[in-house]
């Protein structure tokens, strides 16, 4: 049996039992056992570093992804898509391959929201959400949703042959509520109602188990298993940057980057680059690209010896090939437009922004380039680059700028960078295409393939490079390079990996935070845990960044030292490029911590989230402040305010608006630490939010002292205090954050550098006049060379106080789990 006929088999039944398990559940009950905390799940195992076998692998990843699918599958009941059922009348069912499958006509309205793979809860009767529980209900799986003229034809299936009570086994459990819905949907002569509704959309976690349990496929499979590479060879073996873009990367690139731009020349199959904040991650994947795409090959290392290649025209084509091969191990084939020898000029239909880079030209001594697939956990971290492809191109082997033939494939794509999202590409080559051809989805099939395959490098979230436009294509890709692969659980880093290349980059850092997961049990046994992460602490080498190009000196001195053993550099003329005129009041950086040592935290009614209102108060003081005597900070989002909490998120922006009658979002970014990863502003305000006496229950005899949540989690801290060019000001209560070794030390160095200030109310009088003066004592000489702003209206702050009755109650809110960030995908 063909390779491929055999993978494909294998996917099938993988995909098969992943649906017959879940399609099996009982919803109301998943949801009783989790409100009453009952264990359900089978024996969970941690995470490790490394795995004995494959069976060891999927033994540990298997019951995490299921115990994560029920937690994504409950996270939506308190939406009011639950009790928002939508009739249906089955029009048709049929049987196969284990599954029953239902077609029934919506209303298009209603069937708007729901696409292929989302997972629906149908049941027989209607009921009411939390009183009245249907009897006859079950799970199903849309197959498709058809748009016909005003109605919607959907497809689903069902898994009505019993209950799995647990997942390596084939045993099912008779289940009556199963069997009376096959006896509804199956029988003729009467009408056969639903009523449904969406749960959530199954195709990421779907996609992740597929690759958790072919990881055995993958040539790599060791060195995912045990972090054991094929460290043999020198770096550049076999490939040689061609001199004039040499001196670019030279010129360009720190020694650092250089190191991590080198080794993507290797023979190693595993590259990880770590990059602190502001260390150039993006420029580095910038620089891979335009190496990896012009690099030539030299010589090759063959068992005895190296060969010394001859170039170009002395070579026949056939030994050009041959040495190819040779010299790139990774790479898959050669590109079949090769074989067609183009002529030297542009064949591209690809657009670029309109800026003056040049479209790619294909030359003929540029046709055996590798083909790369460059993802990202999300569509904003994925648009990031591309924009940055777009906008600065990559450089040839003569050192010229060029856009290369790029596409962006899936969903919610950000504006900029629409010319090259595939569903415009295909749009503009429809149009130029045969208007006559009758067969309008095939051709579209075919149009999509033929960009795919001309495409030099295809951009797509982890999860939708598991989608089936890849698994179709005849060129695959010879590079996978991986960007915040810190931020992917492992099971979302082998999607891409499925694709069969032979060299991956995975950039990221392991210090900043990790991706979300929805369960906690899952997240107990480490399932957070990145591929990146694992590899590193099992002892992969990994390539650190350490010139950074953000923080002023005084901000990045603790995260390097507590986070990155005191090993960031800064990067030229750094300190004299963050200074500002605001450093001359030692209150506004670049470093300080406010002590709001009667400030309270409380918890809004109905929330698990917390709040804290004199932080409040103070940080728009602050606020105010500084832009009264700065006003050019009012315009271009300049300053960031940041939390941990949602709740203190939402009441900050509330009162801002409130107090400045502005809008917040047109002045200030006001967002949670989780959801800031990746952003850089001139002024960062935190608000700590935890101010507690440390004891639970005053009085009644707890010995168990209250902590501070997971404000406590140092991948947090160092989000939250590496956000700014020119000043971080941290506003919490230090005597509840001291119960952290980490806040500890933070709150030490800010009283060494004389930056902690104990502020107690009025907060107003803290910035009066006199006060001001008295912390205006240092660096007179740098207003002379950087002019404070003078005059701008001074925004009033009378209404300042918020009474913390009115924090809205968030039914939604999950506690210590920030969602802003979880850059989940769906198709
Ligand atoms: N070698 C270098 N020399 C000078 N400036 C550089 C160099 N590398 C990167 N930079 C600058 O550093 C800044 C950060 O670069 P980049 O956006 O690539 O970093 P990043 O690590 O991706 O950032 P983030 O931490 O936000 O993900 C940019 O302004 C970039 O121009």
């Amino acid at each position: 049996m063909a390779v491929v006929d055999k993978e494909r088999i294998q996917e099938e039944s993988v995909n098969r039992r992943f649906y017959q398990i879940i399609l099996s559940w009982d919803y109301f009950r998943l949801f009783k056992e989790a409100k009453m905390n009952k264990e359900t799940a089978p024996k969970l195992v941690k995470v490790k570093n490394k795995y004995k076998d494959v069976d060891d692998y999927i033994s540990t990843y298997e019951p995490l992804i299921f115990e994560e699918a029920k937690s994504q599958i409950l996270r939506r009941k308190n939406d009011d898509e639950v009790t928002n059922l939508k009739f249906g009348v089955v029009e048709s069912c049929s049987e196969g391959d284990g599954f029953h499958f239902i077609e029934f006509p919506c209303k298009i309205n209603e069937a708007e929201s729901i696409s292929t793979n989302d997972l629906l809860l149908i049941s027989k009767d209607k009921y009411v959400d939390g009183e009245r529980l249907p009897t006859v209900y079950a799970f199903s799986l849309v197959e498709h949703n058809r748009k016909l003229s005003d109605t919607a034809l959907i497809r689903a299936r069902l898994f009505l042959a019993g209950e799995f009570l647990r997942f390596n086994t084939d045993n099912v459990q008779p289940c009556p509520r199963l069997l009376n819905m096959r006896s509804h949907i199956c029988k003729t002569g009467t009408e056969r109602n639903l009523y449904f509704t969406k749960i959530c959309s199954l195709s990421t976690i779907a996609r992740e188990y597929l690759a958790i349990r072919t990881v055995g496929s993958l040539a790599y499979k060791d060195l995912i298993l045990n972090a054991i590479g094929d460290n043999s060879g020198t770096e550049a073996e076999g490939w040689k940057i061609p001199k004039p873009l040499k001196e670019f990367v030279d010129s360009t690139f720190n020694q650092y980057q250089r190191e991590a731009i080198t080794a993507g020349l290797s023979s190693k199959a595993f590259v990880l680059i770590q990059g602190p904040p502001g260390t150039g991650k993006t420029q580095t994947i910038l620089g891979i690209l335009s190496t990896i795409l012009h690099a030539t090959p030299t010589r090759v290392n063959s068992k005895s010896r190296a060969i010394e290649l001859k170039q170009g025209s002395q070579l026949p084509m056939e030994e050009k090939y041959k040495h190819w091969g040779l010299a790139s191990p990774w790479m898959n084939s050669i590109n079949p437009r090769d074989s067609l020898m183009p002529k030297d000029g542009d064949d591209g239909f690809f657009p670029t922004t309109g800026n003056e880079l040049k479209p790619e030209t294909v030359t003929s001594s540029r046709k055996y380039r590798v083909r790369v697939l460059v993802c990202a956990p999300s569509n904003s971290a994925l648009d990031e680059i591309v924009l940055r492809v777009l906008n600065g191109g990559v450089h040839d082997e003569n050192d010229r700028a060029y856009c290369p033939k790029i596409v962006r494939v899936g969903l919610k794509a950000h504006h900029s960078i629409k010319p090259v999202v595939l569903d415009e590409l295909m749009k503009q080559k429809r149009d130029c295409a045969n208007k006559s051809s009758t067969d309008k989805q095939s051709n579209d099939f075919s149009i999509r393939d033929a960009i795919l395959e001309e495409a030099t490098i295809v951009f797509s979230t982890l999860s939708f490079s598991g989608s089936n436009i890849f698994s179709k294509l005849s060129r695959r890709f010879d590079v996978v390079i991986i960007d915040e692969a810190a931020q992917a659980v492992e099971p979302a880093t082998l999607v891409p990996l499925a694709n069969q290349c032979k060299k991956v980059f995975l950039v990221g850092d392991p210090a900043q935070l990790p991706a979300t997961v929805i369960s906690d049990v899952a997240k107990n046994h480490g399932y957070s845990t990145s591929l990146f992460e694992r590899l590193k602490l099992a002892g992969y080498p990994v390539i650190m960044l350490k010139t950074q190009y953000r923080m002023h000196p005084k901000i990045r001195s603790f995260p390097s030292k507590e986070f990155y053993e005191d090993s960031l550099e800064d990067g030229e003329d750094l300190e004299s490029r963050t200074e500002r005129a605001w450093h001359r009041y030692s209150c506004f950086g670049p470093f300080c911590f406010f002590d709001i040592h009667e400030g309270k935290e409380t918890k809004p009614p109905g929330s698990n989230s917390w709040i804290n209102v004199e932080e409040v108060d103070f940080v728009l003081f602050l606020y105010q402040k500084l832009v009264t005597l700065y006003p050019t900070l009012k315009s271009g989002n300049q300053v960031a305010i940041i939390s941990p909490y949602k709740q203190q998120v939402k009441l900050l922006a509330r009162a801002f608006e409130e107090t400045f009658g502005v809008s917040p979002e047109k002045v200030v970014d006001i967002c949670t630490v989780d959801g800031c990863q990746g952003r850089e502003k001139d002024i960062a305000i935190f608000s700590c939010v935890r101010a507690n006496d440390g004891e639970v229950n005053k009085g009644k005899g707890e010995t168990k002292g209250k902590g501070i949540g997971f404000v406590d989690d140092k991948r947090r801290l160092n989000v939250g205090i590496t956000r700014a060019k020119s000043a971080v000001l941290v506003v919490g209560s230090a005597s509840t954050l001291k119960r952290s070794e980490q806040w500890v030390k933070l709150v030490e160095s800010a009283d060494k550098s004389h930056s902690l200030f104990k502020v107690s109310k009025p907060y107003s009088s803290f910035f009066s006049d006199e006060s001001l003066k008295s912390m205006q004592d240092r660096k007179e000489e740098l207003s002379q060379v950087i002019r404070p702003d003078s005059g701008g209206t001074d925004w009033t702050i009378e209404n300042v106080a918020v009474d913390a009755d009115q924090a809205p109650a968030d039914d939604n809110d999950d506690g210590d789990v920030d969602m802003d960030n979880a850059g989940f995908d769906e198709d």
